[in-house]
């Protein structure tokens, strides 16, 4: 009995934590990774007006998300132990470089003016969170489950629409490919990995803290969905 609930121990170890996690809140899970906005652009029935308003919130966004990811950087440098978090996570704020520069083609492509773009409530909600999660009273390892837990969510779904019998429309590829690529994945994977280490020797406290921050990034990244539908 002892020896089967080690071994199912270790099993669980092995998973990881993160992964327990997302088992346990799937239904949220899938409704972030594959909510109806994602699955119209792979079935290509995706209302172009939709696509505009995310341009132009996930803009917004992306210049709020700047400073966090900023913010995991100095904790990395300060707090890691690790030498290599420093450089995955500024690799990270690396590419949000290009990807502001690919918002701002984008948005002359689609027309959209994003000097007259104003944030909608769940975009400043989101931000509000971000704020909120880079005080220093926020461990290191729950702020690394929350930035994993970002950059997975659109990893995971761009990926979606890239998958094999996807419908695409091609001038959207360069969008999926942007978040959807192998390498973004890799990156993903990395950060997936640090957070694992960190909360592999964290106290019950800060697993729940981290556990409830996941859930709520979930929540926070539908909800960003729902309101490029005009939800
Ligand atoms: C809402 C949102 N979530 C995540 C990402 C990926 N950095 C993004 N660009 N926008």
């Amino acid at each position: 009995m002892i020896d089967e609930e080690a071994t199912s121990m270790e099993k669980l170890e092995k998973r990881g934590v993160i992964n327990t996690w997302i088992d346990k809140h799937r239904s949220i899970y899938t409704a972030a990774t594959r909510h109806a906005f994602v699955v119209s652009i792979r079935d290509g029935s995706v209302d172009l007006s939709s696509f505009r308003t995310w341009l132009g919130q996930d803009y917004l966004f992306v210049r709020g998300f700047v400073p966090f990811v900023a913010n995991v950087l100095i904790r990395a440098g300060k707090e890691s132990g690790e030498t290599s978090d420093m450089e995955v996570v500024l690799g990270g704020l690396a590419s949000l470089n290009d990807e502001i520069e690919w918002f701002k083609s984008e948005g002359a492509k689609w027309d959209v003016d994003f000097s007259t773009v104003v944030p909608q409530t769940a975009n400043l909600e989101y931000s509000r969170f971000l704020e909120a999660l880079m005080s220093s009273e926020v461990k290191y390892s729950v702020m690394m489950t929350a930035f994993w837990a970002i950059e997975a969510v659109y990893q995971e779904s761009f990926a979606h629409c890239l998958e094999d019998g996807n419908k695409t429309p091609t001038e959207l590829t360069g969008a999926c490919h942007r978040w959807g690529n192998d390498g973004f994945k890799q990156y993903c994977s990395s950060v997936k990995n640090i957070a694992e280490r960190c909360l592999e020797n964290a106290s019950g406290d800060v697993l729940a803290e981290a556990e409830d921050v996941l859930v709520r990034v979930l929540e926070h990244e539908v909800a960003f969905w729902e309101m490029s539908r005009g939800g």
